[in-house]
């Protein structure tokens, strides 16, 4: 039978990465979707800048919305501080079965959470259920229009604090505009733009990173 694309960068990742080696995961992966086939990864340039802030930010609670195959989840949680956790949202059952294989070949299970659900129902449910207090940084980048609206449901759940900072992909590419014309002219928020590219190609794509101000 057919594979899908997240089995085939599955694959990759077991054929070409070192067992616990996260960077290693993180290359496997660039090089079959530069080489091979396009896939939505936030992709090695982005994910420069990716580092950048994460490295920046030292967070000790981290939420990722949109895991997909778990490329930024590995590249986030290879940086994070040794109790540090990441929780990240993922939908699609089929994305998450391949999530969880990639980010126990980094071996990075101990310090990342799968959850699977819509980040909307899931979002209320942080403090109960997974005794979340409030999140150091976020990293967006799943269903374009649920950025805002998910935003404004973080800052109502009492999940953002004076200095969590958001960082959102594919602002220009598909593209966010709602959520950019909040974020940029809210007082709440000081944002700041990483011109950069889609993953893997020459078009025009960057992040967004906004601090909420409390
Ligand atoms: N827990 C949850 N709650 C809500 N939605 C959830 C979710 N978990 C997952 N999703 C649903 C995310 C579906 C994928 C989102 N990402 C994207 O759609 C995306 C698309 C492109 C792209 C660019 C140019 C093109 F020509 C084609 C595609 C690039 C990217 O970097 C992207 O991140
Ligand atoms: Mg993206």
């Amino acid at each position: 039978t057919q594979s899908t694309r997240p089995q085939r960068i599955l694959g990759a990742v077991q054929q070409n990465a070192t067992r616990g080696d996260p960077r290693s995961v993180v290359r496997a992966i660039d090089q079959y979707c530069r080489n091979q086939e396009w896939a939505m990864n936030v992709g090695d340039e982005k994910g420069c800048i990716l580092d950048s802030v994460v490295s920046e930010v030292n967070p000790a609670t981290v939420l990722e919305l949109g895991t997909y195959c778990g490329y930024s989840t590995v590249r986030i949680a290879s940086l994070l501080p040794p109790h540090a956790k990441l929780i990240t949202l993922e939908f699609n059952p089929e994305f998450a079965v391949i999530a969880r294989q990639v980010i126990a070949w980094a071996g990075l299970e101990d310090k990342i959470q799968l959850v699977e659900g819509a980040s909307g129902d899931l979002i209320p449910k942080m403090k109960e259920q997974f005794g979340v207090e409030t999140f150091d940084l976020v990293f967006l980048d799943h269903w374009k229009d649920r950025y805002l609206p998910d935003t404004k449901l973080m800052e109502e759940c009492g999940l953002l604090r004076k200095g969590s900072v958001l960082l959102a992909d594919n602002v220009i590419c598909p593209g966010t505009p709602e959520y950019l014309e909040f974020v940029r002219s809210s007082p709440r928020y000081e944002s700041q733009y990483f011109k950069s590219h889609l993953e893997y190609t020459k078009v025009e794509d960057g992040l967004e990173k906004s601090v909420f101000l409390g």
